[in-house]
């Protein structure tokens, strides 16, 4: 945060980095709440948030907003930073951040899956080691300082229909969380910014409890949703799919217990709650479809690294994150040659 202490009607200098279907949506929704907004693109994205700005069409109808954006982190020190890219971007991404960082930023990664900062402040048996899957080098834990950061788990489904342009038409929950467990001022700060910018917000002293939830909804959709080319409501929906979904979700469950971690949804909740989201397509299927790198290393790799560490097996879902790679491997090719 700024040297000044702040409080949450106070505006604060946001740095959104990435502004695909996420980072899109956030930098409109916190723009739009009157915080100084800059976002952190580059390519067509950039291109078009300079010429037209950010729309977001969600439950709150269109809005527009018109931050400042550059390929260059030339925005100054930032009270927040939203990391909104990829996790397989995070080892380009996160080295650039490093002069909008000051003592007191709070830099919050968005990612889906096993985050790197996994077992900073975990407190159990493996507190301190590294994800391999995510960060083999430690080159992300090196990157932002592991006490800036706080965690994050996103309740949202987001899609960009064309650069600059995205549609985000599920209610908005962001669930937010110290590593270490600490209800802090920064984090309750943080919370009351975003909440005041029309997404709910909430903050929790058990943050991976959370992760595990949205890890489990992941790891049985996302690789799945590659293989079949399902949307949610057909994979929780369609019985053929809604066993593999469950035999994943309950191998995943089991992991998550191995941590510790309480996750408050059964699977038969998830499952009626999944079919509800309706025909989207998840965020990997998005990939796919574009022939762009698929986000198997943080939903799948690290999932089974965790189970491994515990000896739970997991067949079904090392079977399905295989031929998901398998799918996303081809994908990527057929655009490769296609662009040649
Ligand atoms: N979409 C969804 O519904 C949900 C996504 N998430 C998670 O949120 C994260 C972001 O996902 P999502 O928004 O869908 O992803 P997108 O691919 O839509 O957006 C990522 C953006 O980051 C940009 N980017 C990557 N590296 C850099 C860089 N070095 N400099 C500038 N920009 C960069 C990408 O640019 P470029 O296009 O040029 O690659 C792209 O615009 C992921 O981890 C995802 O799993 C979580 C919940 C739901
Ligand atoms: C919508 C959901 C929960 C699907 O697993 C998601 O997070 C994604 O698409 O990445």
């Amino acid at each position: 945060m700024s040297n000044e202490p702040s409080t949450a009607a106070e505006p604060l200098r946001i740095c959104i980095a990435g502004a695909g279907a996420i980072g899109g949506t956030l930098a409109v929704r916190l723009a739009a709440a009157g915080h100084h907004v800059s976002v952190l693109a580059r390519g067509k994205t950039l291109q078009a948030i300079r010429e037209n700005g950010l729309t977001l069409h969600d439950l709150h109808g269109v809005t527009h907003a018109r931050p400042a954006a550059d390929d260059r982190p030339g925005f100054g020190v930032q009270d927040l930073i939203l990391v909104c890219a990829k996790s397989q971007d995070m080892a380009g991404l996160l080295p650039q951040l490093q002069p909008l960082i000051g003592e007191r930023t709070v830099v919050v990664p968005t990612n889906n899956g096993v985050p790197w900062w996994y077992f900073h402040r975990e407190g159990g048996r493996f507190d301190g080691e590294q994800v391999r899957a995510v960060d083999p080098e430690g080159a992300l834990a090196r990157a932002v300082p592991l006490d800036n950061l706080i965690g994050s788990v996103l309740f949202i489904t987001a899609e960009v229909t064309a650069p600059g342009v995205i549609r985000s038409v599920n209610p908005h929950l962001i669930v937010l969380g110290e590593p270490s467990g600490a209800m802090s001022e920064r984090l309750l700060r943080v919370r009351a910014a975003i909440e005041a910018a029309g997404i709910e917000a909430r903050a929790t002293d058990r943050i991976r409890d959370k992760l595990w939830t949205k890890i489990i909804a992941n790891i049985s959709t996302n690789p799945l949703s590659v293989i079949t080319h399902g949307t949610l409501e057909q994979l929780y929906g369609q019985p053929e799919l809604r066993e593999v979904v469950t035999q994943v979700m309950r191998e995943a469950l089991l992991v998550a217990s191995s941590y510790g971690a309480r996750v408050d949804i059964d699977p038969l909740t998830f499952v009626q709650l999944g079919e509800a989201m309706g025909p989207f397509r998840t965020s990997m299927l998005q990939d796919l479809e574009r022939g762009r790198p698929l986000e198997l290393a943080a939903i799948g790799d690290a999932v089974l690294e965790l189970a491994q560490r515990y000896a739970v097996p997991m067949p079904i879902t090392r079977a399905v994150v295989s031929l998901a790679r398998f799918r996303g491997l081809g994908a990527q090719q057929q655009h490769a040659a296609r662009a040649a």
